[in-house]
């Protein structure tokens, strides 16, 4: 018996027998199974699949599968065993557009794009507008069709008397390869629309020349893909972006900051914040707990914009500067943050990664860990009572005083390195000694 389990719930069915018996069937509209009125009446299938089975019931059956929503609405058909079919299927579930497209977590792969077109940016500057124009058709008019037709059905309005550099402004995604800045034409990608507040990225993979879309927030099922043309449009307000948007690209845009005028007026008020607190941020470098708080003002704006890119760093800042006044725990804290959205936006092997994982291994024995004044004395006490005690294994009244004279140095380092004053130095330098004196001694005594 062929395994029915993954069949729709349909028996298996002999074809009408004038289908079986037609030598040179012409295929009629009657032939194509109608589309069910419940659009998951066949799911994974958008028609009833059509079985057949060669001479006996109990061979293999074959089957016409369809999937009309596939790639966008391209379709695909499969003839086919039953089983295989729905292997197919269940890998490819991405491709299917049109039904609500699952939900995709931060930092998942949404799908690989190739270039059509690579023209490098510097030829703008290199060469005079006509050999470089000319240039560009050539390299579009030697493209095979399939991809010279999907170039050429890209949007292509815009500023330039050009239609081609329309094309390539309006659709292109900055890449460099070998350092060297190009215009990529990435077909699916080109697909995309803009968004002031994107809920994808991508990165350019120089080797393969695939473009990676991923995702930089979880995206509910059915939700619009969406990339920003522009980099760093984090603190313009509406009217700037609309200019800007408005002569590069000429289109209005109606992203969810940008639709209407009350949301237009929330944004813009909270991008005067953000603007304001990273100059504000700017000014107090020297002060680690004016950056941690500006660095936490700045994550909540952020967080209320809805904007990713830029937490990963103002987190990282805010972890070294937490860590500097010697406040371990929030450290570590923001260092996870950090972790987490780096590993979003640059890849969870990235170097970014790696860094922060250093500061979250043991954030007091990384670099930017400087103890509080309390603690520099214990510190200092610890240090210098351990080789003491050691020291004291042989009863040695020399290593007493190299005990002593240890956690004095030590102290004096941390004291130093606590950034209080000097009066308070020297009275933590002191205690240190003391300490360190009096654990020897009574290890002395002992
Ligand atoms: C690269 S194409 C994007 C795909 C395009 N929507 C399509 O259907 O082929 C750029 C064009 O999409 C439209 N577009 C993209 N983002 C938009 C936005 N945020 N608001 C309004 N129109 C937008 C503009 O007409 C623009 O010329």
């Amino acid at each position: 018996e062929p395994s029915t389990q993954s069949l729709p719930p349909r028996e298996f069915t002999s074809p009408p027998a004038e289908h079986a018996l037609r030598g040179d069937l012409v295929c009629e509209l009657d032939d194509v199974a109608p589309r069910p009125r419940h659009p998951d009446a066949f799911r994974p299938w958008t028609h009833e699949p059509y079985c057949i089975h060669p001479v006996e019931k109990t061979l293999l059956g074959f089957c016409t599968f369809t999937n009309a929503d596939f790639m966008g609405g391209r379709g695909l058909s499969l003839v086919t065993l039953p089983d295989l079919a729905q292997a197919i299927m269940e890998r490819t579930t991405m491709a299917i557009s049109s039904s609500p497209r699952p939900a995709i977590k931060a930092g998942e792969t949404i799908f690989l794009d190739y270039p059509a077109l690579l023209i490098s940016r510097d030829s703008v500057e290199v060469f005079e507008p006509e050999e470089r124009i000319r240039m560009n058709w050539m390299a579009l008019l030697q493209l095979p069709d399939a991809g010279r037709g999907e170039v050429r059905d890209m949007a292509s309005d815009g500023k330039y008397k050009d239609e081609l550099d329309n094309l390539v402004a309006m659709n292109s995604l900055g890449v460099q390869y070998a350092g060297f800045r190009q215009y990529g034409t990435f077909p699916e990608a080109a697909k995309m629309n803009h968004d002031c507040i994107p809920n994808t990225y991508y990165r350019f993979n120089d080797t393969t020349l695939a473009v990676e879309v991923f995702a930089i927030r979880d995206v509910k099922p059915g939700e619009e893909l969406t990339y920003s043309y522009v980099d760093g449009l984090q603190e313009i307000p509406y009217k700037d972006r609309h200019r800007l948007l408005g002569s590069q690209f000429h289109f209005e845009c109606n992203c969810s900051i940008c639709g209407d005028t009350a949301s237009r007026r929330e944004s813009n008020r909270r991008r005067d914040n953000i603007k304001n607190a990273k100059a504000a941020l700017n000014e107090v470098s020297d002060d680690a707990a004016q950056v941690v708080a500006l660095c936490k003002k700045l994550l909540r704006l952020y967080g209320e914009e809805g904007m990713i890119l830029p937490r990963p760093l103002t987190a990282e800042i805010a972890a070294y500067a937490a860590n500097q006044m010697g406040d371990a725990k929030e450290a570590l804290r923001y260092a996870k943050i950090a972790r987490d959205y780096w590993s979003i936006i640059a890849g969870p092997h990235s170097s970014e990664v790696t860094r922060l994982e250093e500061l979250i291994r043991a954030p007091k024995d990384h670099g930017s860990y400087k103890p509080k004044a309390g603690e520099a004395a214990e510190e200092s006490m610890g240090a210098g009572g351990g080789s003491g005690q050691e020291m004291m294994e042989d009863e040695d009244e020399e290593a007493v005083l190299d005990a002593v004279r240890a956690a004095m140095l030590k102290a004096k380092k941390v004291a130093k390195e606590s950034g209080v004053g000097e009066k308070e130095q020297e009275k933590l330098v002191e205690q240190a000694v003391q300490a360190a004196l009096k654990r020897a001694m009574s290890k002395d005594e002992l």
